[in-house]
């Protein structure tokens, strides 16, 4: 399959900090590909290459067949950015902010209002024309900015963190219109720091960490490289866990993280462990057996957990 990014030993820092250490991926035509990992991991700095805003300093980056150091005016014509920050014009209208981004793009002023009518439907929010912005919710906020994004019939959409601070339903949405772009062919980059999302939203996905690329593939790939398919989960204060059961996993050949009031315990035949914990003075009411996710893979690669 075609490539239409290509990532090739990319290198930043910004002064003393390294904001990228030799990262390498690639991104296919028409799939969602996902950065996810933690403030800081580097995900915005690698975003901000390929649209132009920061300067490939060190490694090779080719979009859309262009070799670049600084995004040059054609190949930013058929990308579309949704950036972290909404940078809206408050002092004009849903619909007017759309025009005038249009005409930026060199459409006339009614070519401009037909598509940013068009885009306001497809976002579900034709009746919030004329709408003063200030007056809409942070998901309507995120909607309009996905819209203007896709007034120029961009191949590519970057989303930087596109639901970060919008409740469960508002997110949602924003996630079935993602799809939905997918499904008519536009290829789609986001980062994210909420696993939930990297799962529902991503065909592949790159974990990030202090400006590394740790791990790479599908989330069901990641999962069966890196961690046993099942985990037991311990909701338990470590004060109530009985002294003993530290090494009687270690001699089950089980490994085990502190996560928050828990423990999260990884072993080869979890079931069989499970089994066992009544007998060990654990009680089996505080511990959940289930299927290993990314979360878990994340936890394994950076040691912190994400958010869901
Ligand atoms: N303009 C800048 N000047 C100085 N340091 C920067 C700048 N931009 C990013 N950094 C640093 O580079 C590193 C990577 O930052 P980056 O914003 O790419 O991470 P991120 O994964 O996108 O995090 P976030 O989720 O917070 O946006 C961080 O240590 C950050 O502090």
């Amino acid at each position: 399959m075609d490539s239409v990014i290509i990532a090739e030993h990319l290198v930043k820092h910004y002064g003393p900090v390294q904001a990228l250490k030799d990262v390498s991926f690639r991104v296919r035509a028409g799939e969602c590909f996902g950065f996810l990992g933690h403030n800081g991991a580097g995900k915005s700095t690698t975003m901000r290459m390929i649209y132009g805003l920061s300067e490939v300093e060190g490694g090779r980056l080719e979009v859309f067949g262009r070799e670049i150091r600084l995004t040059p005016p054609g190949v930013k014509a058929i990308l579309g950015v949704v950036p972290q920050e909404d940078s809206l014009d408050t002092d004009l209208s849903v619909l007017e902010n759309l025009e005038v981004h249009g005409i930026l793009f060199g459409s006339s002023r009614s070519q401009a209002r037909q598509r940013g009518k068009e885009l306001l439907t497809f976002m579900g929010m034709a009746e919030k024309e004329n709408s003063p912005v200030e007056s809409l919710s942070g998901g309507l906020k995120r909607r309009l900015v996905i819209a203007r994004a896709l007034l120029h019939r961009p191949r590519m959409v970057i989303l930087d963190e596109p639901t970060t601070g919008l409740d469960p339903e508002a997110r949602r949405m924003v996630w079935q219109k993602l799809r939905e772009l997918k499904a008519q062919g536009v290829t789609l980059l986001l980062t994210t720091h909420y696993m939930e999302e990297a799962e529902q939203l991503c065909d592949r996905l790159v974990i990030m960490h202090r400006g590394e690329i740790l791990a790479a593939g599908t989330s069901a790939e990641l999962i069966a490289s890196y961690v046993l398919p099942e985990v037991i989960e311990v909701r338990a204060p470590l004060a109530s866990i009985p002294p003993g059961l530290a090494d009687r996993l270690s001699a089950a050949g089980a490994v085990s993280l502190t996560v928050g009031e828990g423990l999260l315990i990884y072993a080869h035949d979890a079931k069989k462990l499970y089994d066992h914990f009544h007998d060990w003075g654990l009680p089996q009411h505080v511990c959940y057996l289930r299927p290993a996710s990314l979360e878990d893979v994340f936890l394994k690669l950076t040691g912190q957990g994400g958010e869901s």
